[in-house]
């Protein structure tokens, strides 16, 4: 590779392109052109982005011998010492060779960005296929649990020469394993917070020679931060480097599949023990998750001892029971599938949720910034309930939902729409486990958001005035379905809630006045104004249920994005309209009941056979 070849691999901070202002975009989508072109033009075939994470950018190619490359790009937005660690990872990645990690085939560096060329492991990284499949059923979850067991001996009883060298991985996590179905095989990828074990699992120091013992500060922890939503307490609280690191993030990602969450911290509410796995396994990973530190330690001992054992049972797939989402949701049949973004109540919720009163004194810009550090000090299940709202915006997915904690009860109202009826299983279960989290919830309170479509977000750039550049006013998109008037039941008011006060955007009287004519007419939906210094976005869906009203309702749309012309204040404001009718009403549940897979699975199997057979 020349310096000249890739001089323009730069590739900026993530969003959805969607919101981007049309200039970042563009660049955005050049960048992604040009490596992709770049590589194209050194010989790779094939060229595609095969994923992102908060480093970097990963790109896929085949070589002319056929063999299938891999180039992951550091993000040119972080810190040079961030970005350094490509180069770390480079090195620990040269250090494995082991059949369920990528080759590793070189490091280049070019003015600031790195380049990290490796083999290209086979499949779907675990976080997809979750998301496309939802719960992992027991035997899946078994047989993983054992491959990845297998890999912590291997990296526990790495060496370097003669001498022990225990490597720690540091970031296993779902999207960090590659699943190849074909061979039922994995790879282990993204070796940026590897490093080598300072202790062992019992805590004894590691000392592979005498010069490493000179050399470092044995005193200094030399641990790298993982993904916060899956690694355990020790890692995150800066904790000398040991193999305890990766069994934690394994018992994470197995529960994490199983549960059909992306992180641990739903456990308490939802352990694994009510996740319908094997008894013995179920106890294992919950000791695993275990709040006290010799509980897990003994949980991981067993876990790598007795794993192979329990991988022998016999765990033939169950007839499945029809699952039921526990709230409603409706599927589309457009086509074009939405790109979408959720916006919430969060930092409301946050502070409510921060039982260290750490937030108080904290303004909101300063929230934003150091949004994932705050949520160090929130309480697991309130992590877990806003990590599970996320995932519900990693579905293609329009909609609202507000959370309603009383005294005994917690009231859901919803408005959902899916649009790809292959997702329904999975998102069932997404959406089944945000509510058993909301359910685990005590503390009284709201919680809202909306899900919109990206691609329908209205971007207006200002001038050098402050006024909106346009030709034409664009409009606000809105579907119609035609209910049945006697399914029209109350409706909910936008204004039931009560101002935000997360929502700091002072909107023109007009809006307000047009907002509330909207509420007469039966529809859901969503607006969210987003005003900044050079820009407006205002991201929408809307939804009529009564198509006798098309008219009426557009022309009120209509007003509303003509008043919106002058806004001038900055900040975000927005309404949500949800279908009085679906509400749905729950009692607090602070742990799920036990429900484990049968002892005797051949009798539920022999039951069914002979249910069909009559
Ligand atoms: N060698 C590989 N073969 C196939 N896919 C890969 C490979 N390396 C990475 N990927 C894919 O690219 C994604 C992002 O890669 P990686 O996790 O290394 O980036 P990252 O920026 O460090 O991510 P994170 O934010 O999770 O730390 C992975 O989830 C995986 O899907």
């Amino acid at each position: 590779m020349t310096t000249k070849s890739i001089r323009n691999f730069y590739i900026n901070e993530e969003q959805s392109i969607y919101l981007l202002s049309h200039h970042d975009a563009k660049k955005h989508r050049q960048w992604l052109n040009i490596c992709k072109k770049q590589l194209g033009m050194l010989g790779y075939k094939d060229v595609e982005l095969v994923g992102s994470g908060a480093f970097g950018f990963v790109f896929a190619g085949v070589a002319a011998d056929g063999n299938h490359w891999v180039f992951k790009f550091s993000r040119i937005t972080l810190a040079q010492s961030v970005r350094d660690r490509l180069e770390d990872e480079a090195f620990m990645l040269s250090q494995i060779h082991n059949p369920m990690v990528p080759k590793f085939y070189g490091f280049e560096r070019i003015k600031k960005q790195g380049i990290l060329m490796m083999a290209r492991a086979k499949g779907e990284d675990l976080e997809k296929i979750s998301l496309k499949r939802g719960r992992f059923k027991a035997h899946e979850v078994v047989a993983l649990g054992l491959k990845l067991r297998n890999v912590l001996v291997d990296l526990r009883e790495h060496k370097n020469g003669m001498s022990p060298q225990p490597i720690v991985h540091g970031d296993i996590k779902p999207s960090n394993i590659v699943w190849d179905s074909l061979s039922e095989s994995f790879s282990l990828v993204d070796w940026g917070s590897s490093v080598y074990a300072q202790q062992d699992a019992y805590g004894q120091p590691v000392a592979s020679n005498i010069m490493d013992l000179m050399s470092s500060d044995i005193s200094q922890t030399n641990a790298r931060m993982g993904d916060v939503y899956f690694i355990g307490d020790e890692q995150m609280s800066g904790a000398k480097s040991s193999p305890r690191f990766d069994e934690q993030g394994v018992a994470s990602t197995l529960y994490a599949l199983a549960s059909a969450q992306s992180c641990r911290f739903g456990a308490q509410v939802i352990p694994a023990s009510s996740l319908g796995l094997p008894k013995e396994f179920a106890a294992v990973i919950d000791g695993m998750l275990s709040k006290d530190k010799l509980t897990r330690d003994k949980a991981g001992d067993y876990f790598i001892r007795n794993m192979p054992t329990i991988a022998k049972a016999f765990l033939p797939e169950l007839p499945e029971l029809k699952r039921k989402a526990n709230i409603p949701f409706w599927l589309s049949d457009k086509n074009e599938k939405p790109d979408t973004v959720v916006y919430s109540s969060r930092k409301q919720f946050l502070r409510r949720a921060d039982q260290n009163q750490q937030l108080r004194d904290v303004n909101d810009a300063q929230l934003d910034r150091y949004y994932k550090e705050f949520l160090f000090d929130t309480g697991d299940t309130e992590k877990a309930f806003l990590a599970s709202i996320s995932r519900l915006a990693k579905y293609p997915v329009v909609g609202g939902l507000s959370f309603h904690w009383k005294e005994e009860q917690l009231f859901v109202e919803s408005s959902l729409i899916l649009h790809d009826d292959r997702l329904s299983r999975a998102f069932t279960d997404a959406v089944n486990a945000t509510v058993m989290l909301a359910q685990g919830i005590s503390q009284k309170g709201l919680f809202k958001c909306c899900l919109f479509d990206a691609r329908q977000t209205i971007q207006l750039e200002r001038d050098a005035t402050g006024a909106f550049i346009f030709d034409k006013l664009p409009s606000l998109a809105f579907d119609v379905v035609d209910l049945k008037a006697s399914e029209v039941t109350r409706p909910h008011s936008y204004f039931e809630d009560g101002k935000d006060p997360d929502e700091q955007l002072q909107l023109p009287k007009q809006i307000i006045q047009c907002v509330f004519e909207l509420n007469q007419i039966h529809h859901t939906g969503c607006i969210i104004f987003e005003s900044l210094e050079n820009r407006l976005k205002i991201h929408h869906y809307y939804r009529l249920l009564d198509a006798s009203k098309e008219l009426q309702f557009k022309t009120l749309l209509d007003r509303i994005m003509q008043y919106a012309m002058s806004i001038e204040d900055v900040g975000v404001a927005g309404f949500m309209k949800l279908p009085y009718k679906n509400t749905r009403e729950f009692s607090l549940c602070e742990k799920q009941k036990e429900s484990y897979y049968p002892r005797n699975p051949k009798d539920i199997l022999n039951s069914e056979a002979t249910k069909s057979s009559v």
